[in-house]
């Protein structure tokens, strides 16, 4: 059965967490080929093994060239009701499969929709769908899923770096749907761009933090340590997406080891994003491990990187000396650190600690 996470970590990670992945980039390419054709959407091939050739890749590539990917396939989803409540449905049944109890899912409403957006993304012509009804769809797409696959799933919304004019909208449906699937704000893209009105991050940040909208930013990724610096102290975010330069800035990395800041730490992305070294010996996430930081492991875009979690958990047992009560601290600081409020936390902390023998007698 293809339940658990890295086959002979099963069954102690059978029950993990997931805190970093994106929608459009975990869709099954299936799903993409069926839509293309249903639309007439052209698609650089006709079989999954000629759409992945394009789509998805091994070798290191810079942050921006990942980012084009989304290019040759998007349009086959985007601004399609169907769609888009198919692509978040089969992504819970996926991490279902992989031995996933609780999701953070994140996108863009405004890269799904095709009306109600400026610009109207991947070239489409103009529509109905907007980014207010596409998160409709995603959260019936993710409830659907949890009935079926007996997981929990909640949403982030990502703001994009390019696109400070989303940012406040953005913001109004993470309020409008915070008792609907989603839980928090995420500033995604390319962190190497300069942005034009960086104030309407801000703004909507400021918002995020005025409304209790929980928040986490793409920092250190590509970019340097001023960019964590920047998340934590003008964005207030709560967790840090990926933040692998943070250890270029000792002082800063000191300051957040004290506050226990967490990292979505997502090591096969590093490697193909070009954002760590391709050593996997001189991984920030060794680091991460030696200071017992608060970090977890994640996926990030599963389509492109052809992975699984099994993947990513390979590559830190493999390569870094990863061991079973480090998966298990891992996944623990990833459940504390979640966007559930405290009861469902609790909840999930308890399902844990009873799944990885933590607490015997619990029931
Ligand atoms: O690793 C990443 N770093 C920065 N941005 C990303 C990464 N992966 C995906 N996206 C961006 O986030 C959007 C919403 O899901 C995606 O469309 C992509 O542009």
């Amino acid at each position: 059965m293809e339940h658990g996470v890295a086959s002979d970590l099963a069954p102690l990670l059978d029950v993990a967490v997931e805190l970093h992945v994106h929608l459009d980039g975990a869709i099954r390419p299936e799903t993409i080929l069926y839509f293309g054709k249903k639309r007439g959407i052209p698609l650089p091939g006709n079989t999954v093994e000629e759409l992945l050739k394009y789509v998805s890749y091994d070798t290191p590539l810079t942050l921006p060239q990942f980012l084009e990917k989304f290019n040759y396939y998007m349009p086959a989803i985007a601004g399609d009701r169907e769609a888009v409540r198919r692509i978040a449905y089969e992504f819970v049944e996926t991490k279902a499969k992989e031995g996933i109890a609780y999701v953070e899912v994140r996108y863009s409403p405004h890269l799904l929709a095709n009306a109600g957006v400026d610009p109207i993304p991947w070239g489409q012509a103009e529509g109905d769908l907007t980014p207010d009804e596409v998160v409709q769809l995603v959260n019936q797409g993710l409830q659907d899923g949890e009935r079926d696959f007996h997981i929990k799933a909640r949403s982030i919304l990502c703001c994009m770096r390019h696109m400070p004019s989303w940012s406040p909208e953005v913001v109004e449906l993470c309020k409008k749907y915070r008792n609907d699937s989603v839980v928090a704000v995420d500033l995604a893209g390319d962190e190497s761009l300069k942005v034009e009105n960086y104030s309407e991050h801000k703004k909507a940040y400021e918002e995020a933090e005025r409304c209790g909208i929980h928040r986490t930013v793409h920092a250190g990724e590509a970019g340097p340590a001023a960019m964590v610096k920047e998340a934590v102290y003008v964005l207030k975010a709560e967790r840090v997406g990926h933040g692998y330069h943070v250890l270029e800035d000792p002082e800063l990395y000191k300051e957040l080891l004290k506050i226990k800041m967490h990292f979505e730490v997502c090591p096969w992305s590093s490697y193909l994003t070009g954002a760590c070294s391709p050593d996997f010996s001189k991984h920030p996430v060794i680091q991460f491990k030696k200071d017992r930081a608060n970090y977890s492991l994640n996926t990030d875009d599963p389509l492109i990187f052809n992975s699984t979690i099994d993947k990513d958990y390979g590559i830190v047992k493999e390569h870094m000396g990863f061991t079973e009560e480090e998966f298990k601290r891992v996944n623990i600081n990833a459940a504390q650190s979640s966007f559930l409020p405290e009861k469902e936390k609790q909840e999930l902390l308890n399902k844990l600690y009873k799944a990885y023998g933590m607490v015997p007698n619990a029931s």
